[in-house]
This record gives C-alpha cells, structure tokens and sequence, in this order.
C-alpha cells in the first residue's frame, strides 16, 4: 500500500503552548486514516498544518504524489470538510454547489456530486432550512467539488441524532470505495471502529498509540465482559470467582466465555438478560489515558 502523505517529526510550538510535540505518521494511499484524542490534544493543528492551513515550527508534511512539501498551492488538490463552515444566506443548495465549482480549475460532475451526497431531496431548499444532517452532506459536497484524491474531514458528525449519523458513515464508505484517502478526526469512537483503517490517538500534544482498530483492541485487551443481573448469580459464586458488582449487574471479565458460561450453567444461574461486550475503543481510550474521550 503506497504512502499519500508522510508527517515527519512535526511539531508546533505557540508562545507557552507546545499544541504538536514532534509527531511521526505515515498516511496510506486509499485508507481511512483516523486522528483521535480529547479536547485540544492536537488534532486540529496537526490537521491544519497537514492543509497548508497554518506553518508548523519544525518538521515536515510531504505529499508523496507531488514529491514535495505542503504549502497552500495543495488546497487546489485536496478536499476539507471544515468543523464550521459559514453558508451564504439566501442561496439554495443547488445555487451554493455552483458558486463552490466556481472557485475550482477541475470539478467533478455536478449530477454525480448530488448523487454521492444524497442531496436531490433539497437541491431548491434555502441553506438556513437545512437539518444538521442535510448541511453536513452539502458540506462534504462542498469538500468533494474538486474531485480531490485526499479529503480532510474534521468531526463531520458532531452534533447529528443516531440515524444522520449512521447515514452519513455510509456515505464515507462510498467515498472510500472510490479509492479515495480520507483523513478523518472525530470524538466518537464507535464512528472510528465503523470508518477508520488506520488510528493515531494524540493527547498533549503527543501520539500516544497507533495502529489499526483491531491491532490496538487485541494489544491491550485479551479479555471479553460478560454482564448479568445481580439477583441471578449466587453472591457465594461471585465471591469465589471475584466479579464484580456494578450498577446491579455481575461484571465477568473473561478470555474464555465457553467456559464461564458452562460454569454459570452448573452452577444453575439463569442466563436472562446476559449480555457480552468486547472491549472497544472507548474502553482502550480510558485505558490510555485514564480519562474518557469526550470528557
Ligand atoms: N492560535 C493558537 N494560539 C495559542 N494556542 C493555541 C492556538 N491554537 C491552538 N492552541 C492550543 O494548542 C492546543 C491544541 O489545540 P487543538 O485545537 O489543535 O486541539 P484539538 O485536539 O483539535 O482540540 P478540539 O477537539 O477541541 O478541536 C490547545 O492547548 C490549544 O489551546
């Protein structure tokens, strides 16, 4: 797999703040690169210095496919999905895809934009009557209007209910079957799991872990929960094995769920209401760095 972009030693330095303490990563030419960590562990300065946004102190952001440094020549070939976008008042969706196309040398067909984007439901409606999940789409069309090879997504989903959530995942698969490189940064986990080939967790500044979901899950965790109710398992059986009692359920941490539940099975415990999780990166998130994502 070909690298897209190269960050190398890359840091950034505010007067008192160091926002970028010398980080390294390679992202992969068609994946879905993920860049989490809380409230201002670095992501957005990262990803605007990797834009040609903002100059970093030190270090470099290299294109591969254009063999050279990043300046803001690149916005020309690169998509951004921006956390906050202003929208002209008073223009459709359709009037503000064609002011948008204006701004651009090559775009992509408008028909086919509509279609990736699922906007032909509004295409006349007023930008200000737009729900959350119809702006996002028109803003991802936005992002996409030049028919970039490497598109920025920053926190794309913030703000949207479950199901625009869901429907919006689905359009980044789309996007991402089409070959394209998607640089996404985002605070939810579940929507890293769903999109992300490739994670950098940051916090103050640094990369603190790095690898694909399912490496980093399997590197800190070999063990499954098992939950049941409470008044189901007998307290001399909890005891004896050391669950764990929280909020009225049993909490089983297990590498071996056949076993466990052959051993509730002797032992005569009804298995209503029993549920098994795996660990995800929400619980990787807070084994790291002793505190919650969107603490
Ligand atoms: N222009 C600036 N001047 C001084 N400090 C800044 C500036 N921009 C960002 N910082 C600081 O740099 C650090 C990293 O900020 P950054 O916005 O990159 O974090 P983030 O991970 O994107 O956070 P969020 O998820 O809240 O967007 C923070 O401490 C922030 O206050």
């Amino acid at each position: 797999m070909s690298v897209a972009i190269c960050v190398q030693a890359l840091t950034k330095q505010y007067k008192d703040v160091t926002a970028v303490n010398n980080i390294s990563f390679d992202v992969k030419q068609g994946h879905c690169f993920g860049l989490l960590g809380p409230n201002g562990a670095g992501k957005t300065t990262t990803i605007e210095i990797m834009e040609g946004i903002i100059k970093a102190s030190s270090g470099s952001v290299v294109y591969q496919h254009h063999d050279k440094e990043v300046d803001h020549n690149i916005s020309q070939q690169i998509g951004i999905q921006f956390q906050h976008t202003a929208l002209q008042d008073f223009l459709t969706v359709k009037e503000t895809l064609n002011l948008f196309a204006s701004f651009y040398q090559d775009t992509l067909p408008q028909k086919q934009l509509i279609e990736l984007c699922d906007l032909s439901g509004f295409l006349d409606r007023d930008n200000r009557l737009l729900s959350g999940g119809q702006r996002q789409r028109l803003l991802l069309a936005l992002a996409l209007i030049n028919d970039p090879e490497i598109i920025f997504l920053d926190e794309p989903t913030t703000g949207l209910d479950p199901h625009a959530r869901r429907n919006f995942w689905q359009l980044i698969k789309n996007i991402k079957g089409q070959n394209k490189t998607i640089i996404l940064t985002t605070h939810y986990m579940d929507e890293a799991e769903q999109l992300c080939d490739d994670i950098v967790i940051m916090d103050q500044g640094s990369i603190i872990e790095t690898g694909t979901p399912h490496q980093l899950l399997s590197k800190h965790f070999q063990n499954v929960f098992i939950y049941l109710p409470e008044q189901q398992v007998p307290l001399k059986l909890i005891e004896e094995n050391q669950w764990v009692i929280l909020s009225g359920r049993v909490e089983i941490t297990t590498n071996n769920v056949e076993k466990t539940l052959a051993l509730l099975m002797e032992h005569k415990v009804s298995l209503d209401g029993l549920h098994v999780k795996s660990a995800n990166l929400d619980d990787l998130f807070l084994h790291l760095t002793g505190h919650s994502l969107r603490e």
